[in-house]
Protein backbone atom coordinates (compact mmCIF):
# COMPACT_ATOMS: atom_id res chain seq x y z
CA UNK A 1 0.00 0.00 0.00
CA UNK A 2 1.82 3.13 -0.99
CA UNK A 3 -0.56 6.76 -0.99
CA UNK A 4 -0.13 9.99 -2.58
CA UNK A 5 -2.02 13.02 -1.59
CA UNK A 6 -3.84 10.66 0.97
CA UNK A 7 -5.29 8.11 -1.72
CA UNK A 8 -4.27 4.78 -0.45
CA UNK A 9 -3.68 2.45 -3.98
CA UNK A 10 -4.15 -1.04 -3.19
CA UNK A 11 -4.38 -3.99 -4.72
CA UNK A 12 -6.62 -5.06 -7.80
CA UNK A 13 -9.34 -7.51 -6.60
CA UNK A 14 -9.06 -10.11 -9.27
CA UNK A 15 -10.17 -13.42 -7.45
CA UNK A 16 -13.80 -13.69 -5.69
CA UNK A 17 -15.53 -16.35 -4.22
CA UNK A 18 -19.12 -16.72 -3.25
CA UNK A 19 -19.58 -18.78 -0.35
CA UNK A 20 -23.08 -20.40 0.11
CA UNK A 21 -23.66 -23.47 3.04
CA UNK A 22 -20.99 -22.64 5.40
CA UNK A 23 -23.88 -23.88 7.70
CA UNK A 24 -25.94 -26.22 6.26
CA UNK A 25 -29.58 -24.79 7.17
CA UNK A 26 -29.07 -21.39 5.91
CA UNK A 27 -31.04 -22.01 2.48
CA UNK A 28 -30.71 -18.15 0.72
CA UNK A 29 -27.21 -18.66 0.67
CA UNK A 30 -27.16 -21.93 -0.74
CA UNK A 31 -30.10 -21.62 -3.06
CA UNK A 32 -28.11 -18.50 -4.74
CA UNK A 33 -24.83 -20.43 -4.64
CA UNK A 34 -26.05 -23.49 -6.57
CA UNK A 35 -29.00 -21.57 -8.72
CA UNK A 36 -25.20 -19.60 -9.77
CA UNK A 37 -23.04 -22.99 -10.42
CA UNK A 38 -25.75 -23.56 -12.96
CA UNK A 39 -26.08 -20.30 -14.66
CA UNK A 40 -23.06 -17.98 -13.63
CA UNK A 41 -24.09 -15.11 -15.97
CA UNK A 42 -25.30 -12.61 -13.12
CA UNK A 43 -22.17 -13.13 -11.21
CA UNK A 44 -19.79 -12.34 -13.91
CA UNK A 45 -17.94 -9.04 -14.38
CA UNK A 46 -15.06 -7.89 -16.46
CA UNK A 47 -11.94 -9.04 -15.72
CA UNK A 48 -12.80 -10.84 -12.49
CA UNK A 49 -12.38 -14.87 -11.79
CA UNK A 50 -15.80 -15.58 -9.58
CA UNK A 51 -16.15 -18.26 -7.79
CA UNK A 52 -19.79 -19.59 -6.27
CA UNK A 53 -19.18 -22.60 -3.81
CA UNK A 54 -20.61 -24.61 -1.66
CA UNK A 55 -18.28 -24.73 1.86
CA UNK A 56 -20.19 -27.52 3.73
CA UNK A 57 -21.79 -29.71 0.84
CA UNK A 58 -22.27 -32.55 3.66
CA UNK A 59 -24.05 -30.04 6.35
CA UNK A 60 -26.19 -29.13 3.56
CA UNK A 61 -27.18 -32.60 2.48
CA UNK A 62 -28.45 -33.42 5.92
CA UNK A 63 -29.82 -29.39 6.22
CA UNK A 64 -28.08 -29.08 9.45
CA UNK A 65 -25.86 -26.64 10.54
CA UNK A 66 -22.90 -28.47 11.15
CA UNK A 67 -21.82 -32.20 10.89
CA UNK A 68 -19.01 -32.70 13.73
CA UNK A 69 -18.38 -29.08 14.14
CA UNK A 70 -19.21 -25.70 13.28
CA UNK A 71 -17.15 -24.97 9.96
CA UNK A 72 -17.48 -21.02 10.85
CA UNK A 73 -15.13 -21.20 14.47
CA UNK A 74 -13.03 -23.83 12.63
CA UNK A 75 -10.35 -21.83 10.86
CA UNK A 76 -7.68 -22.05 13.35
CA UNK A 77 -4.32 -21.67 13.03
CA UNK A 78 -4.26 -25.38 15.14
CA UNK A 79 -6.67 -26.47 13.07
CA UNK A 80 -5.17 -25.47 9.39
CA UNK A 81 -1.78 -26.59 10.27
CA UNK A 82 -2.87 -30.06 11.64
CA UNK A 83 -1.59 -32.87 9.81
CA UNK A 84 -4.07 -34.81 7.54
CA UNK A 85 -4.21 -37.61 9.36
CA UNK A 86 -7.76 -40.34 9.44
CA UNK A 87 -10.35 -39.42 11.62
CA UNK A 88 -10.44 -35.48 11.74
CA UNK A 89 -13.80 -34.07 12.13
CA UNK A 90 -15.36 -33.52 8.87
CA UNK A 91 -15.66 -29.53 9.20
CA UNK A 92 -11.99 -29.72 10.32
CA UNK A 93 -11.24 -31.82 7.34
CA UNK A 94 -13.23 -29.62 4.87
CA UNK A 95 -11.41 -26.51 6.42
CA UNK A 96 -8.15 -27.21 5.56
CA UNK A 97 -9.30 -27.83 2.20
CA UNK A 98 -11.03 -24.87 1.32
CA UNK A 99 -7.49 -23.12 2.57
CA UNK A 100 -5.25 -24.93 0.08
CA UNK A 101 -7.82 -23.95 -2.43
CA UNK A 102 -8.86 -20.32 -1.45
CA UNK A 103 -5.95 -19.53 0.64
CA UNK A 104 -3.86 -20.23 2.29
CA UNK A 105 -5.11 -17.87 5.24
CA UNK A 106 -2.56 -14.95 5.30
CA UNK A 107 -0.59 -15.53 2.40
CA UNK A 108 -0.46 -13.60 -0.94
CA UNK A 109 -1.89 -16.12 -2.31
CA UNK A 110 -4.82 -16.14 -0.73
CA UNK A 111 -8.44 -15.13 -2.77
CA UNK A 112 -8.83 -11.29 -2.82
CA UNK A 113 -12.29 -11.23 -1.61
CA UNK A 114 -14.94 -13.88 -0.07
CA UNK A 115 -18.43 -13.35 0.55
CA UNK A 116 -20.01 -15.97 2.81
CA UNK A 117 -23.53 -15.83 2.86
CA UNK A 118 -25.83 -16.79 5.86
CA UNK A 119 -29.24 -16.52 7.10
CA UNK A 120 -30.40 -15.83 10.32
CA UNK A 121 -33.62 -16.38 12.58
CA UNK A 122 -33.08 -13.15 14.02
CA UNK A 123 -34.62 -9.82 13.00
CA UNK A 124 -31.60 -8.54 11.68
CA UNK A 125 -32.33 -7.39 8.41
CA UNK A 126 -29.45 -7.10 5.84
CA UNK A 127 -26.45 -6.93 7.85
CA UNK A 128 -22.88 -7.32 6.39
CA UNK A 129 -19.89 -8.16 8.79
CA UNK A 130 -16.30 -7.20 8.55
CA UNK A 131 -13.73 -8.53 10.79
CA UNK A 132 -11.61 -5.34 10.86
CA UNK A 133 -11.49 -1.43 10.82
CA UNK A 134 -8.97 -0.48 9.08
CA UNK A 135 -9.39 -2.99 6.00
CA UNK A 136 -10.33 0.17 3.60
CA UNK A 137 -11.19 -2.17 0.44
CA UNK A 138 -13.88 -3.41 2.57
CA UNK A 139 -14.87 0.07 4.57
CA UNK A 140 -15.26 1.43 0.88
CA UNK A 141 -17.37 -1.36 -0.06
CA UNK A 142 -19.73 -1.21 2.46
CA UNK A 143 -20.12 2.68 2.25
CA UNK A 144 -20.87 1.57 -1.81
CA UNK A 145 -23.44 -1.09 -1.20
CA UNK A 146 -25.12 0.88 1.86
CA UNK A 147 -25.59 4.08 -0.70
CA UNK A 148 -26.77 1.67 -3.43
CA UNK A 149 -29.20 -0.21 -1.24
CA UNK A 150 -31.05 3.32 -0.08
CA UNK A 151 -33.94 3.91 1.00
CA UNK A 152 -33.11 0.30 2.52
CA UNK A 153 -31.16 0.05 5.34
CA UNK A 154 -28.19 -2.22 5.27
CA UNK A 155 -26.37 -2.71 9.10
CA UNK A 156 -22.39 -3.24 9.13
CA UNK A 157 -21.46 -5.33 12.25
CA UNK A 158 -17.59 -5.37 13.01
CA UNK A 159 -16.72 -8.49 14.75
CA UNK A 160 -13.36 -7.23 15.62
CA UNK A 161 -13.66 -7.94 19.46
CA UNK A 162 -10.32 -9.74 21.48
CA UNK A 163 -12.34 -12.56 22.68
CA UNK A 164 -15.33 -12.92 20.66
CA UNK A 165 -14.04 -13.15 17.41
CA UNK A 166 -13.78 -16.38 15.50
CA UNK A 167 -12.02 -17.80 12.82
CA UNK A 168 -14.29 -17.75 10.05
CA UNK A 169 -14.44 -19.32 6.65
CA UNK A 170 -14.05 -16.39 4.77
CA UNK A 171 -11.24 -14.97 6.84
CA UNK A 172 -8.79 -17.57 4.68
CA UNK A 173 -9.63 -14.06 2.35
CA UNK A 174 -7.47 -10.84 1.78
CA UNK A 175 -10.85 -9.08 2.56
CA UNK A 176 -13.76 -11.14 4.13
CA UNK A 177 -17.33 -10.17 3.80
CA UNK A 178 -19.78 -11.96 5.40
CA UNK A 179 -23.85 -11.53 4.54
CA UNK A 180 -26.31 -11.96 7.23
CA UNK A 181 -29.82 -11.72 6.64
CA UNK A 182 -32.85 -12.33 8.66
CA UNK A 183 -35.46 -13.08 9.56
CA UNK A 184 -35.55 -16.84 7.90
CA UNK A 185 -35.97 -19.74 9.83
CA UNK A 186 -33.29 -22.70 9.51
CA UNK A 187 -34.58 -25.06 6.67
CA UNK A 188 -36.80 -22.66 4.77
CA UNK A 189 -36.26 -20.47 2.09
CA UNK A 190 -37.93 -16.48 2.17
CA UNK A 191 -38.24 -15.00 -1.09
CA UNK A 192 -37.89 -11.09 0.68
CA UNK A 193 -34.64 -12.71 2.36
CA UNK A 194 -33.42 -14.25 -1.28
CA UNK A 195 -34.03 -10.98 -2.98
CA UNK A 196 -32.28 -8.76 -0.49
CA UNK A 197 -29.06 -10.74 -0.75
CA UNK A 198 -29.07 -11.36 -4.32
CA UNK A 199 -29.18 -7.24 -4.45
CA UNK A 200 -26.23 -6.50 -2.07
CA UNK A 201 -24.10 -9.29 -3.80
CA UNK A 202 -24.86 -7.50 -7.14
CA UNK A 203 -23.75 -4.30 -5.69
CA UNK A 204 -20.69 -5.63 -3.86
CA UNK A 205 -19.40 -7.38 -7.66
CA UNK A 206 -20.12 -3.92 -9.36
CA UNK A 207 -18.02 -1.90 -6.78
CA UNK A 208 -15.60 -4.65 -7.36
CA UNK A 209 -15.54 -4.48 -11.18
CA UNK A 210 -15.70 -0.54 -11.06
CA UNK A 211 -12.26 -0.24 -8.43
CA UNK A 212 -10.54 -2.48 -10.89
CA UNK A 213 -11.41 -0.07 -13.39
CA UNK A 214 -9.14 2.27 -12.10
CA UNK A 215 -11.74 4.60 -10.55
CA UNK A 216 -10.77 6.51 -7.32
CA UNK A 217 -13.27 6.69 -4.54
CA UNK A 218 -13.01 9.36 -2.03
CA UNK A 219 -12.58 9.43 1.78
CA UNK A 220 -16.05 8.61 3.20
CA UNK A 221 -17.28 7.16 6.71
CA UNK A 222 -18.83 3.99 7.83
CA UNK A 223 -21.83 3.60 10.43
CA UNK A 224 -21.15 0.44 12.17
CA UNK A 225 -21.88 -1.73 14.57
CA UNK A 226 -18.99 -3.16 16.67
CA UNK A 227 -19.48 -6.04 18.97
CA UNK A 228 -19.35 -5.60 22.46
CA UNK A 229 -21.05 -8.63 24.71
CA UNK A 230 -22.16 -11.89 24.25
CA UNK A 231 -25.67 -11.79 26.48
CA UNK A 232 -26.82 -15.48 27.61
CA UNK A 233 -29.84 -16.42 28.69
CA UNK A 234 -30.53 -17.14 32.40
CA UNK A 235 -30.18 -20.97 33.46
CA UNK A 236 -30.53 -22.71 36.18
CA UNK A 237 -28.08 -24.87 38.10
CA UNK A 238 -28.37 -27.66 35.30
CA UNK A 239 -27.74 -25.01 32.91
CA UNK A 240 -31.15 -25.45 31.19
CA UNK A 241 -32.61 -22.09 30.58
CA UNK A 242 -35.28 -20.34 32.41
CA UNK A 243 -36.26 -17.52 30.90
CA UNK A 244 -36.93 -15.85 26.95
CA UNK A 245 -36.36 -12.93 25.13
CA UNK A 246 -38.85 -10.37 26.69
CA UNK A 247 -41.50 -9.94 24.29
CA UNK A 248 -40.46 -5.67 24.22
CA UNK A 249 -36.78 -7.06 23.06
CA UNK A 250 -37.66 -9.94 20.76
CA UNK A 251 -37.27 -8.45 16.87
CA UNK A 252 -35.91 -5.16 18.32
CA UNK A 253 -32.34 -6.34 16.91
CA UNK A 254 -30.42 -2.86 16.34
CA UNK A 255 -33.08 -0.61 18.80
CA UNK A 256 -31.53 0.74 21.60
CA UNK A 257 -31.40 -0.92 24.86
CA UNK A 258 -31.26 1.29 27.87
CA UNK A 259 -30.72 0.57 31.99
CA UNK A 260 -34.23 -0.86 33.32
CA UNK A 261 -35.78 -1.91 29.62
CA UNK A 262 -36.73 -5.42 29.59
CA UNK A 263 -34.62 -7.86 28.53
CA UNK A 264 -36.14 -11.57 29.47
CA UNK A 265 -38.78 -13.14 30.69
CA UNK A 266 -38.51 -15.91 33.13
CA UNK A 267 -41.61 -18.77 32.53
CA UNK A 268 -42.94 -18.33 35.74
CA UNK A 269 -43.75 -14.50 34.22
CA UNK A 270 -40.87 -12.17 36.19
CA UNK A 271 -39.40 -10.15 33.98
CA UNK A 272 -35.36 -9.29 33.67
CA UNK A 273 -34.32 -6.05 33.28
CA UNK A 274 -30.93 -4.60 31.55
CA UNK A 275 -28.49 -3.41 34.01
CA UNK A 276 -25.36 -2.44 32.06
CA UNK A 277 -24.82 1.30 32.25
CA UNK A 278 -24.43 2.68 28.68
CA UNK A 279 -27.25 2.79 25.54
CA UNK A 280 -26.20 -0.54 23.20
CA UNK A 281 -27.51 -2.11 20.45
CA UNK A 282 -28.84 -6.01 20.82
CA UNK A 283 -28.41 -7.92 17.46
CA UNK A 284 -28.69 -11.71 16.56
CA UNK A 285 -31.28 -11.53 19.21
CA UNK A 286 -33.07 -15.20 19.41
CA UNK A 287 -31.24 -16.68 17.02
CA UNK A 288 -31.58 -20.40 16.87
CA UNK A 289 -28.13 -21.53 15.88
CA UNK A 290 -26.74 -19.52 19.38
CA UNK A 291 -28.66 -21.44 22.26
CA UNK A 292 -26.13 -23.80 21.86
CA UNK A 293 -23.19 -21.41 22.39
CA UNK A 294 -24.96 -19.69 25.47
CA UNK A 295 -26.34 -16.44 23.65
CA UNK A 296 -29.57 -14.90 23.59
CA UNK A 297 -28.47 -11.64 21.49
CA UNK A 298 -25.25 -9.93 21.52
CA UNK A 299 -24.36 -5.95 22.20
CA UNK A 300 -22.79 -4.01 20.08
CA UNK A 301 -22.05 -0.04 20.35
CA UNK A 302 -22.28 2.30 17.15
CA UNK A 303 -19.23 3.79 15.99
CA UNK A 304 -18.55 5.90 12.85
CA UNK A 305 -15.44 4.47 10.59
CA UNK A 306 -13.45 6.74 8.69
CA UNK A 307 -11.66 5.60 5.10
CA UNK A 308 -9.49 6.95 2.78
CA UNK A 309 -9.76 7.48 -0.61
CA UNK A 310 -9.12 4.39 -2.58
CA UNK A 311 -7.79 3.22 -5.98
CA UNK A 312 -5.64 0.27 -7.60
CA UNK A 313 -2.44 0.50 -7.53
CA UNK A 314 -1.06 1.58 -10.64
CA UNK A 315 1.63 -1.20 -12.19
C1 LIG B 1 -26.49 -17.35 12.49
C2 LIG B 1 -25.07 -17.49 12.01
O1 LIG B 1 -24.68 -18.55 11.56
N1 LIG B 1 -24.28 -16.41 12.08
C3 LIG B 1 -22.88 -16.44 11.67
C4 LIG B 1 -22.33 -15.07 11.74
C5 LIG B 1 -21.05 -14.94 10.97
O2 LIG B 1 -20.97 -15.45 9.85
O3 LIG B 1 -20.13 -14.29 11.48
C6 LIG B 1 -22.10 -17.38 12.59
O4 LIG B 1 -22.38 -17.44 13.79
O5 LIG B 1 -21.21 -18.07 12.10
ZN1 LIG C 1 -24.67 -19.02 9.29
Amino acid sequence: MSSRTNISCLQEAARVAIFGGTHGNEMSGITLVNMWIQNSAEIERNGLLIKPFISNPRAVEKCSRYIATDLNRAFTPENLSAPDVEGLPYEVQRAKEINRMFGPKGSADAYDVIFDLHNTTSNMGSTLILESSTDLFNLQMVHYIKKAMAPHTCSVLLNEHPQLKYSTTRSVAKHPVGLEVGPQPQGVLRSNVFESMRTILKHALDFIEIFNSGVTFPPCTVDVFRVQERMDYPRDTNGNITAMVHPHLQDCDWEPLNRGDPMFLTFDGRTVLYEGANTVYPTFINEAAYYEKQQAFMTTGREILAANAIRKACK
